[in-house]
């Protein structure tokens, strides 16, 4: 698979004329997991939105590969799956049907369709939840069903808001490991973290502090 690069130019996200992001810009390519640390309300969270199309940009642009990021539709039509923080998923759907149904929404035939699912979810280490729902399922393991619907999308582009904040110490390492092998696919990952054991694993990592961005190891 050949995955295009993710270019930040220039970003500026603000809320109510408040600024969250003041000219944030980098280039990621393909084959690389990138960490974006900073504390609490650095603009972790407003960065990956900005990057996958749901939040508009007071300035700047993003591009997939040469195509303006315009909107969220078109970024999930250049391949950019976005794991959201508080995981996003449908309460009242078994882990299985979370993961299954954008998969038969994007046109992946039903037979298909379930096995990606069921690999995926096998490989968070959730093979024996499938069929549960999601509201029976711990935070933890909510949040590895997120991680394992992006996975089985087999996404260009992943960005992880903070995939790892609520699992334990031994599912963090498996989860960290899983988006390393994502973009050792050829993936580009950006994964949000607080957790220096996972920026200490990623391949490069970004800091951001109240909107600015500085380079801790830069992107090769
Ligand atoms: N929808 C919103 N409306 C107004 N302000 C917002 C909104 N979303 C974020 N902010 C503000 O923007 C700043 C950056 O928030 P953001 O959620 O991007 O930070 P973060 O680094 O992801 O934080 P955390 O680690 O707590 O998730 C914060 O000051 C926050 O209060």
């Amino acid at each position: 698979m050949s995955a295009p690069t993710v270019r930040v130019e220039g970003v500026c996200v603000a809320y109510d004329g408040e600024p969250a992001l003041h000219d944030v810009s980098f280039t990621v390519h393909p084959g690389t997991l990138l960490a974006v640390t900073g504390p609490s309300g650095a603009g972790k969270s407003s960065l990956l939105w900005a990057i996958c199309g749901a939040q508009p940009l007071a300035a700047g642009t993003v591009h997939v590969g040469d195509q303006p990021v315009t909107g969220h539709e078109e970024a999930v039509r250049l391949g950019v799956s976005l794991v959201p923080q508080g995981n996003g998923l449908a309460t009242m759907l078994s882990a299985e049907e979370n993961v299954v149904v954008p998969l038969l929404a994007a046109g992946v035939p039903a037979g298909e369709a379930w096995e990606q699912a069921g690999a995926a979810l096998e490989s968070t280490g959730l093979g024996e939840s499938g069929r549960h729902l999601v509201e029976e399922l711990s935070g933890g393991q909510q949040q590895r069903v997120a991680v394992a619907r992006a996975l089985a999308q087999r996404a260009a582009v992943i960005l992880a808001d903070e995939p790892t904040s609520d699992v334990d110490a031994g599912n963090r390492e498996r989860v960290v490991a899983l988006l390393r092998a994502e973009a050792r696919r050829g993936a580009v990952v950006i994964m949000s973290t607080h957790d220096p054991e996972a920026a200490a694993a990623s391949d490069a990592e970004l800091a951001l502090h109240e909107g600015v961005m500085t380079v801790v190891r830069a992107p090769r």
